[in-house]
């Protein structure tokens, strides 16, 4: 191994995190180390967020079609080329992938392209072939698609697979009931192909607000995918027909060109060399740490997908800058706070919600003092279609003063409506702060500050 270097900072992980921890040390002038494997911006913007928003607004485009005729334009939907799509996307990622080179550079962080591992308390290698070492060490690694351990599993893809196809698979069936399941369906199906969603349970989202998933679960339906509700998948083989499912109901799905896995995702802290550091994960592989990322090893801190704080981009972000705050600018109690995190689930229509379910309020406050409120309406966008797709809503209150702890929303725009409302929320709004904000019509979002 060639000699020690020595940084302030050494930050293990490339993605959303650990690249916003770096540079932020980085501006207050610490001396900070990138060590990075895989291409610059880690999941999100090479086989998460980006790629799948992307997705997201072609099937967008390709159903707008539908609306469009009410509208007086002529019917004719377009063809979608999948094969054109990927290269404008894989270009358009690769100019992210150099804009994140230049902005390390340009904030003078060192990178170094390998795989790092930790080889003391303040020591990283990197491919075993150089050495760091620093007083402050950031674990941002990040997780990896879980795979079902069953015969047959390697014939079906994961998510990185499906952002690899070359190709638009035409009967694909997905199999989980999370946010990656329920956008890839959505998005599937959007462009055309004939999807089927393969779920344990009668149904996905646990755990968000039921009216969401109900909502939603109407509306895949309508779109012509198939719910394939209490399924166990035993083992995926191939036939004469193509792809086949075997349930352990004793049923099968056959006649698919594709599988997609969608059922989780791990931590990838097995090759850390964290036992060199004294350092454990549970038995998920998650690392704990305390409010400011500490690990229980002095000088070691994670943040991001390792951890058990929500695994969403943003969060990654704003634990690892705040991180930065606290070591390098003199903030000492600067730290993140996930428990008001908004998120959106870019399904079709999308799904936007921050704070508890009316079922978490009531079991946290009691019956007696959770109101909700709640609204389904036709958005004017789909004025002209004789069986428009609704938008539903939600209010969840607590308390004399009606402060709202939730807020949920299915339907067209809800993924930009939002943020702001976020805002209210954690600065603590009462129902009637909403009701005494002036309305702005006509749009959806005004309906949150006229329910009754
Ligand atoms: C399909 C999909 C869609 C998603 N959509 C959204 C979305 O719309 N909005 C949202 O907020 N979140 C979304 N997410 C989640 C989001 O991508 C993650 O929460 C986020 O990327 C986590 O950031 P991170 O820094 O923890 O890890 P990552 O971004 O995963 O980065 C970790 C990096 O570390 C590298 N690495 C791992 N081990 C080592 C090592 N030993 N040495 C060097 N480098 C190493 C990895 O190669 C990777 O580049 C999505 C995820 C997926 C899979
Ligand atoms: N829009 C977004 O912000 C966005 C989009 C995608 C992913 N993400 C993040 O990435 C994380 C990972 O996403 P994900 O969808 O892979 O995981 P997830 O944890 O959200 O969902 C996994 C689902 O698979 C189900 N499952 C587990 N084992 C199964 C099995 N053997 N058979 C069938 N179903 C099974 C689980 O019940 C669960 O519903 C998310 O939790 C989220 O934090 C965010």
């Amino acid at each position: 191994m060639s000699t020690t270097t020595d940084f302030d900072f050494i930050v293990i992980g490339g993605g959303s995190g650990g690249i916003a921890s770096a540079n932020r040390a980085a501006s207050y002038g610490a001396r900070v180390a990138l060590v990075a494997e895989g291409p610059l911006g880690g999941t999100c913007v090479n086989v998460g967020c980006v790629p799948k928003k992307l997705f997201w607004n072609a099937a967008h485009l390709a159903t707008s079609h539908e609306l469009a005729a009410g509208y007086g334009f002529s019917a004719t939907p377009w063809d979608f080329n999948w094969g054109s799509f990927k290269s404008h996307r894989d270009a358009y990622i690769q100019r992210l992938n150099g804009r994140y080179a230049e902005g390390l550079e340009n904030n003078r962080v060192t990178l170094f392209r390998g795989h790092g591992r930790l080889r003391g308390k303040n020591q990283v290698s990197v491919d075993e072939k150089t050495l760091l070492s620093a007083a402050k060490i950031l674990l941002a690694t990040g997780g990896t698609p879980i795979w079902p351990e069953i015969p047959g599993a390697e014939l079906g893809m994961d998510s990185d697979g499906f952002f690899a196809l070359g190709e638009q698979p035409q009967r694909v069936a997905v199999v989980g009931a999370g946010y990656i399941a329920v956008e890839l369906a959505g998005v599937l199906r959007a462009l055309g192909s004939d999807v089927s969603l393969v779920v344990r349970r009668n149904h996905f989202l646990h755990g968000f607000e039921p009216m969401l998933r109900e909502h939603l679960m109407e509306a895949m339906q309508t779109q012509g995918i198939n719910l394939l509700a209490q399924r166990q998948v035993r083992q995926l083989r191939r036939d004469a027909n193509g792809l086949c499912l075997d349930f352990a109901q004793g049923d099968c799905h056959g006649g698919l060109d594709a599988v997609l896995w969608a059922i989780g995702r791990r931590p990838q802290t097995s090759d850390l060399g964290l036992v060199a550091a004294d350092l454990a994960t549970d038995d998920d592989g998650f690392l704990a740490v305390d409010k400011f990322q500490n690990t229980p090893v002095d000088g070691i801190y994670a943040v991001g997908d390792i951890t058990r704080a929500p695994a969403l981009t943003p969060v990654a972000i704003a634990a690892g800058r705040r991180l930065a705050d606290r070591l390098f600018g003199g903030q000492s109690e600067r730290h993140l706070d996930s428990s008001l995190t908004p998120t959106v689930i870019f399904s079709h229509p999308p799904i936007a919600t921050v704070g508890m379910s009316e079922i978490e309020a009531r079991e946290r406050y009691g019956d007696e003092q959770v109101k909700c409120y709640q609204s389904r309406f036709v958005p004017l966008l789909r004025a002209f279609q004789s069986e428009p797709e609704r938008t539903a809503m939600k209010l969840v209150t607590v308390g004399h003063e009606e402060r709202i702890v939730g807020l949920h929303a299915i339907g067209d725009g809800v993924e930009e409506m939002l943020q702001g409302f976020a805002v209210a929320i954690r600065m603590g709004a009462r129902k009637r702060d909403f009701d005494d904000t002036i309305a702005i019509h006509p749009t959806s979002s005004e309906e949150f500050v006229t329910l009754r």
